[in-house]
């Protein structure tokens, strides 16, 4: 068996549906599905788009091989054996629009946008919306890091506590995107370029009778890489002081030690006088890392506190986004074809912020020529032309319409980016650090308001006005037939 073959990847109601478009015909319609999140993760004023790289791969590389058609033939559906040759022919034909990984997005709008046949396009929600969902977490929660870390050096240490390897190797990606600087899993690094990075654990300690000697030997073993952990015993009394010794040693021998690490305690208390103790004995070169269950309130109390902390190793909270483990990240149905003519669907809902937003859409941020800084995110329908040519547009409130300004001297950044056409990629992956970059330079678009970490200003997502009015619409003909 393959278990690299991920296009079973999947909900089974997807291949259910596929193979009801088969039997009745209709696999061929034209369908248009967004992916989005309704609701920002940890109170965030945006997130970090990621996830894309992954779906890239498992577009191009979806195969129903001899395998995956034995075990669906072997379904209590009794799949037409028609059905599964349809499948052994599959390859994906269609077209993907998306934002490009490290982009600074936010609730409501389109992330991913699929044209495809309908019988293509159920088949790729599912691992679409656990990439998207996952990664996307996970850059956000690293951003939110990154932000109080300020010019800190940021290590991710998660593989031990992430759901499995996938996440490990994906969140550390992930994490690196929104600013993480290195991984303590060098898988990541190898696959993706990541910098790695390591210290050593207690066990080393506990393996020699004296913290000292276990000191000695990694030091002689490692001499440009050395950083001790020192809260084996008593981080004050023997780890510090045994990691003095043993820096002084190396200075004779030409070498010089990068730094000590906490990983217990009070991390203020220890960093603080640990710091002196360093300097006191003339080694103000050597660093200090903390780690043990940090998050981004852990470390900005931590600064708070004037902890004198250099590098932060940040792990479980992390890695498993521990306060808010999933993102709500949604695919829905916003044009089907209809006797060869498309036409918008919607999506109704008891919940008023389920209601989903029908047709095909763009989305554009809107920059204010004056001062190069983000207006808004305008939503439009795919034919609409006057926020591409510069004109005049109208920002309103989608909840509440009189709330409005309009806007005159702008740029409009279409954000979202072919990938696919016709089932061809046509969009070139960047390496790692150009998207990085992207980042970066993504943050620099918005207020400081809007990035905050605690109780943000929110950011508006606005529809244009067709767009909103098709939705009116619609909501209208479905609520009151
Ligand atoms: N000065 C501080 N202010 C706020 N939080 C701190 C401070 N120092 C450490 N912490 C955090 O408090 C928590 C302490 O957790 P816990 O009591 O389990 O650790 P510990 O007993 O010191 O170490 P361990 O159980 O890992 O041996 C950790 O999340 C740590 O990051
Ligand atoms: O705390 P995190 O943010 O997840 O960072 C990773 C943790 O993993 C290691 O601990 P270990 O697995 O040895 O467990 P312990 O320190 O809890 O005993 C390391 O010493 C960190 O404390
Ligand atoms: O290198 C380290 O110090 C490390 C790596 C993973 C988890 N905890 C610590």
């Amino acid at each position: 068996m393959n278990y690299a073959n991920l296009t079973l990847h999947t909900d089974k109601y997807q291949i259910n549906m596929m193979y009801a478009h088969w039997r009745n015909g209709t696999e061929g319609e034209k369908s248009v599905f967004e992916a989005y999140f309704r609701k920002l993760p940890f109170g965030n004023g945006f997130a970090v788009f990621a996830g894309l790289e992954r779906f890239i791969r498992y577009v191009r590389e979806l195969r129903f091989d001899e395998d995956v058609l034995a075990y669906l033939a072997g379904q209590e559906e009794r799949y037409d054996p028609a059905f599964l040759d349809r499948l052994r022919h599959f390859r994906f034909t269609g077209n993907v629009w998306s934002m490009e990984e490290g982009a600074v997005v936010f609730a409501n709008e389109p992330l991913v946008r699929i044209e495809a046949s309908a019988f293509e396009a159920h088949l790729l929600e599912t691992a679409l919306l656990n990439f998207i969902n996952y990664q996307t977490l996970i850059a956000t929660k690293a951003a939110r890091i990154r932000q109080v870390a300020r010019d800190e050096t940021l290590l991710e240490f998660g593989t031990r506590r992430a759901q499995e390897a996938d996440a490990a190797v994906w969140g550390a990606r992930a994490s690196y995107i929104a600013g993480f600087d290195a991984t303590s899993n060098l898988r990541a690094g190898m696959l993706f370029g990541i910098p790695t990075s390591g210290t050593h654990a207690h066990a080393w300690v506990q393996q020699y009778d004296t913290e000292e000697e276990a000191f000695e030997q990694y030091a002689e073993a490692l001499p440009d890489q050395v950083t001790l952990l020192v809260d084996t015993y008593d981080t004050l009394k023997s780890g510090v002081p045994n990691a003095i010794k043993v820096a002084k040693r190396m200075e004779a021998r030409g070498h010089r030690m990068k730094a000590i690490r906490l990983d217990s305690g009070d991390l203020s208390y220890l960093s603080k006088a640990a710091r002196k103790m360093l300097d006191e004995a003339g080694l103000p070169y050597v660093k200090i890392v903390a780690s043990n269950d940090l998050d981004e309130n852990i470390i900005l109390n931590l600064k708070a506190q004037g902890a004198r902390i250099d590098s932060w190793g940040v792990g479980t909270q992390l890695i498993t986004a521990a306060d808010q483990p999933s993102l709500g990240g949604v695919y829905k149905l916003v044009e089907r074809e209809r006797d060869g003519k498309r036409e918008p669907v919607i999506k109704i809902s008891g919940n008023p912020e389920k209601v989903s937003t029908p047709g095909a859409k763009d989305v554009y941020r809107i920059i204010s020529k004056e001062n190069g800084i983000a207006i808004a995110d305008y939503v439009t329908l795919l034919d609409e032309t006057d926020v591409a040519n510069g004109e005049p547009i109208d920002l309103f409130d989608p909840v509440h319409p009189y709330i409005h300004q309009v806007v005159h001297d702008y740029k409009a950044i279409p954000m979202l980016k072919p990938i696919f056409q016709d089932g061809e990629q046509v969009y070139e992956l960047p390496d790692l650090d150009r998207i990085r970059r992207y980042h970066r330079e993504q943050l620099e678009l918005f207020w400081p308001e809007h990035l905050r970490k605690l109780n943000p200003e929110p950011y508006p997502v606005d529809l244009s006005t067709k767009a909103w009015q098709q939705k009116m619409d619609l909501i209208r003909k479905y609520k009151f037939r």
